[in-house]
């Protein structure tokens, strides 16, 4: 398999057609979380996932990611028409108070038991900067020649390969 990303490959075989993933991002810092969403879409869309089976929703920030995953998972599986994985975004950016620490903990705490809890795969899609160059060039648009690497494609890889994990 070709090399993905530092750390990360991409694994073989992935096949996402028929699958129905939610995203839910933040309206927070949205230049960078749009391009995040981009990314994590057309890395799904690239392994076959349709894009009519991908359902974004937005919050106003990270901190409320937890409870409109866990709501809209819940409201999707009450209707017949489960997602087979989601995928919340956020990007937190250390602020000269301790508001950043809180809400970074809560929210991947939060996000790691709404996933635990439904059954369901849900991605860690929060980046949590200490900087807004940090966070741009994990957006894959970072101010450097390298622009970066865009995280939101590792993400939509992993919705794929953890939905496809919990169907074998
Ligand atoms: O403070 N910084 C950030 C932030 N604060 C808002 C918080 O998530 C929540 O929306 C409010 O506290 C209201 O509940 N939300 C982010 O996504 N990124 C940040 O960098």
């Amino acid at each position: 398999s070709k090399d993905f990303v530092k750390g990360l490959t991409v694994a073989d075989g992935l096949n996402g057609s028929g699958l129905r993933v939610l995203i839910v991002h933040t309206r927070w810092n949205l230049p960078i979380v749009e391009p995040l969403v981009q990314g994590a879409v057309n890395t799904m869309k690239s392994l076959g996932v349709s894009e009519s089976d991908i359902v974004i929703r937005q919050v106003p920030g990270s901190f409320e990611l937890p409870f409109a995953t866990q709501t809209l998972l819940a409201s999707a599986k009450a209707a017949g028409r489960p997602f087979d994985a989601a995928i919340p975004i956020g990007v937190l950016i250390k602020g000269s108070t301790m508001h950043f620490e809180y809400i970074a903990d809560a929210a991947s705490h939060g996000i790691m038991r709404v996933g635990l809890e439904a059954g369901i795969p849900v991605i860690f899609g929060l980046l949590t900067c200490l900087t807004e160059d940090q966070a741009l060039e994990r957006a894959g648009v970072g101010k450097g020649a390298s622009k970066g690497h865009n995280h939101g494609e590792d993400w939509g890889m992993g919705a794929v390969e953890m939905s496809l994990l919990a169907k074998k």
